[in-house]
């Protein structure tokens, strides 16, 4: 019994010790526990913020991805920016639209600038200038590297460009002193590669003007819709390099008769077309810009382009005739080591349908017989096998075409 007693009675203060030791550990756990819940609600409200962060990220990512998947945004031209709204034309079918934009959009906006529109007409951005489109379109030269020497037979022709467009440059006080207007525009014409456009670059070289060029057939089948615009840039261009010499190649693609079709192309050529005209006739002040135009047919031109004031000197460039094409195979060899039995005159004689452009060609192809010949030096055989050549490429691309017809 007095284990038991000895029991109950002895080990009661170890117990209450023991009692005080299990409290104390279990204090000091439940402290440990608190800290590392701390610990873990911190790292789940940081992993909360992070969560939140990618579901913003996977938003926008969504949005995107939506907005891509939308139908693709049209491209129009502000044309007037008034009190009720902003009117575009839409580029392909120039159909006029007045829109409303917020009034943030509305400062970035002026006219002629190029937007990009939504199914609904709403602009939903303003694109970049059109400096990239201006230089896809028109080719500007300083000072081009061609001179009336380089021309073969052309002498008539050289000589009225000079009186028309080389003299009203570099004298213009001549004219007012004389009293009388310098032509406003020369139109050169005659069949391809005769040397129209070597004719205005030696003008605008002679002159030392900037010589820009644009292509009629560009400006309204490249640039639909932006014919009108473009023939307004292509005058302000001149007029921030002065002295100028415009170069409108093939202008019957904008200035040809009115056909009776009235298709809405028909209506974008005439828009340019109108452009150009307003441009001319409006352009007393011109300084010192002159314009050159040239066409390979002629029997196609709208009239209008022709009243005086306008198109007012017409030149006719035709093919070479004899004296010509062989002064122009003198010009070509130049700098080619010719053998000494290659006579011109009977190479002007044979090659007698030959352009300026293809006597170009003869020569070059001849050097490639002499090089395929293992030859530096260039004779006539490989000037008549070139025309050959060149006679049956010619054959086989008009078979071609006729094919594609
Ligand atoms: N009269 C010429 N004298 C010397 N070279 C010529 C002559 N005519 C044409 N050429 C050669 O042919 C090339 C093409 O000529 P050019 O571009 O001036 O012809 P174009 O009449 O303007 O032709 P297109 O109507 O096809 O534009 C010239 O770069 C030149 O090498």
């Amino acid at each position: 019994m007095s284990d038991t007693v000895d029991d109950v009675d002895l080990p009661y203060d170890e117990d209450e010790t023991s009692q005080q030791e299990k409290i104390q550990a279990l204090e000091d756990q439940l402290e440990i526990l608190e800290a590392q819940n701390e610990e873990m609600r911190d790292k789940l409200l940081d992993a909360n913020a992070e969560n939140n962060k990618y579901q913003q990220k996977l938003e926008r990512l969504t949005h995107e991805n939506k907005k891509l998947k939308q139908s693709p945004l049209f491209v129009a031209t502000i044309q007037e920016i008034t009190d009720e709204g902003v009117i575009i034309k839409q580029h392909g079918n120039n159909q006029e639209a007045l829109t409303e934009v917020t009034a943030e959009m509305r400062e970035d906006l002026e006219p002629d600038a190029r937007v990009a529109v939504n199914n609904s007409l709403s602009i939903v951005k303003s694109l970049s200038s059109e400096t990239d489109v201006r230089a896809r379109v028109m080719e500007v030269t300083e000072s081009p590297d061609v001179s009336y020497e380089d021309i073969g037979g052309l002498e008539d022709q050289m000589q009225e460009v000079r009186e028309t467009v080389e003299m009203p440059l570099e004298n213009p006080g001549m004219f007012d002193d004389v009293g009388i207007e310098p032509p406003s525009g020369v139109l050169l014409y005659g069949p391809p590669g005769t040397g129209k456009t070597m004719l205005a670059k030696a003008v605008a070289n002679q002159t030392d003007a900037t010589f820009i060029k644009m292509a009629g057939s560009e400006l309204v089948h490249k640039f639909i819709g932006e014919g009108a615009k473009l023939v307004r840039d292509l005058f302000k261009v001149a007029r921030e390099h002065e002295p100028a010499v415009i170069f409108i190649d093939e202008i019957d693609a904008i200035a040809a008769t009115r056909t009776e079709s009235k298709t809405s192309g028909d209506a974008e050529v005439q828009r340019t077309m109108m452009q150009l005209l307003a441009e001319m006739d409006g352009f007393e002040e011109r300084g010192e810009i002159r314009i050159i135009a040239a066409t390979n047919r002629f029997d196609m031109l709208d009239r209008a382009i022709l009243r005086p004031g306008r198109f007012d000197r017409l030149i006719e460039v035709p093919k070479p005739g004899k004296e010509g094409r062989e002064l122009i195979f003198e010009i070509h060899t130049r700098g080619m080591n010719v053998s000494d039995d290659v006579e011109f005159t009977a190479l002007a004689e044979e090659a007698d349908v030959a352009s300026g452009a293809d006597i170009k060609a003869i020569c070059t192809e001849a050097g490639m017989f002499a090089i395929r010949d293992d030859r530096t030096e260039i004779r006539m055989d490989d000037f008549r096998d070139a025309w050959e050549k060149i006679q049956a490429d010619g054959d086989e691309t008009d078979d071609v075409s006729k094919t594609f017809a």
